[in-house]
């Protein structure tokens, strides 16, 4: 089963895979990379104002010689250089050089100004306008969402989060909410097992798997997102990854591979700082109020 296209709520198909863009300014040429992923088969290119290459993506897109309809070009509002949203859009398709995009997202909830109602009609404008075909948003969570479902004249079509199998539990609600809305799920940082958490206790069913399907640990992990519902938006600068991430399409999981892959992952949950105080801070304020109930009833507790 190859990579396939997708049906969003507004008539509209999302390739399945998206070359992403956002590089941390890791040297080299976004001209370059981007090249070699339209040479290779990627037909989805994911960038950001913030991420300061729509030009060189548009470069890379006409040097590619693809048709302007052949290429699904996804960009995001990121608030930068205290543009408003309308002037942001215009600024991106000037960057890009192509007259609409097929998917403009909001790229994260705290970036919609004055609040999500107003900027979320404002993107419902744009898409009226025909200055992005789709419109969507990334980072929100199931309260953004409700927020800017009780007074959207249009769902958004899609919502770029982070999806992994270290962070399945936090974000399995969420990716619930967005199938029942009829939102489409984009998962990034799927590979992160591989990047920013190796060595975890997800490499062990990962590696099996792979090794059994003749296949890499980074096409797993892709598989792995895609079983729970989800477009992949990945990146690589070299070539014969990027290749491999389009192989990957063609492997299929069994519920077993998810399940063994999904409770590795519940096993590697990092927890961050603050969420550790909260819970610390919870659990004393607790506490503190059994043993007060506790004296005020006369309870003997020791
Ligand atoms: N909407 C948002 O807030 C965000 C969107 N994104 C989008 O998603 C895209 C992908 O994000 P990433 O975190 O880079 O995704 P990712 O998790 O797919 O990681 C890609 C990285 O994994 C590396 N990799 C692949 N296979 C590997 C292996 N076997 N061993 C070691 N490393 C391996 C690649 O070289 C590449 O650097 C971004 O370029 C951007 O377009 C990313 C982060 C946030
Ligand atoms: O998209 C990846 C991470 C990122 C870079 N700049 C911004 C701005 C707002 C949300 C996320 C990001």
């Amino acid at each position: 089963m190859p990579w396939n296209s997708r049906k969003l709520n507004d008539g509209r198909t999302i390739p399945e895979i998206a070359f992403g863009t956002w590089t941390l300014g890791n040297g080299q040429d976004p001209i370059d990379y981007v090249d070699n992923a339209l040479d290779a088969g990627f037909s989805h290119l994911d960038t950001a104002q913030a991420y300061g290459n729509e030009k060189e993506v548009g470069i890379a897109l006409r040097e590619s010689g693809l048709a302007r309809e052949d290429v699904f070009i996804t960009t995001k509002f990121s608030g930068r250089d205290g543009l408003s949203i309308e002037q942001s859009i215009r600024n991106s398709l000037d960057n890009l050089g192509v007259k609409y995009v097929d998917l403009y997202l909001i790229h994260h909830p705290r970036l919609a100004q004055p609040d999500i109602p107003s900027a979320w009609a404002v993107m419902e404008k744009i898409q009226a306008e025909g200055l992005a075909k789709s419109i969507g948003v990334s980072n929100f969570e199931i309260s953004d969402l409700t927020t800017l479902l009780a007074s959207a004249k249009v769902k958004p079509a899609a919502n770029q989060i982070l999806l992994h199998p270290y962070v399945n539990v936090r974000q399995a609600p969420l990716v619930a909410f967005c199938k029942a809305n009829d939102i489409v799920v984009e998962a990034y940082s799927a590979l992160t097992p591989l990047t920013r958490q190796r060595g975890g206790p997800v490499d062990k069913p990962v590696n099996a798997i792979a090794a059994r399907l003749d296949a890499s640990p980074d096409q797993v992990l892709l598989a792995w997102a895609r079983a729970k519902g989800a477009v992949l938006v990945t990146m690589s600068s070299k070539k014969e990854r990027v290749e491999g991430y389009l192989k990957a399409g063609d492997i299929e999981l069994t519920s077993d591979d998810v399940r063994d892959i999904d409770v590795a992952g519940a096993l590697g949950v990092r927890l961050s700082a603050r969420t550790v105080l909260r819970r610390v801070a919870g659990l004393t304020v607790l506490t503190t109020a059994a043993f007060g109930v506790c004296t005020y009833l006369g309870v003997e507790i020791f």
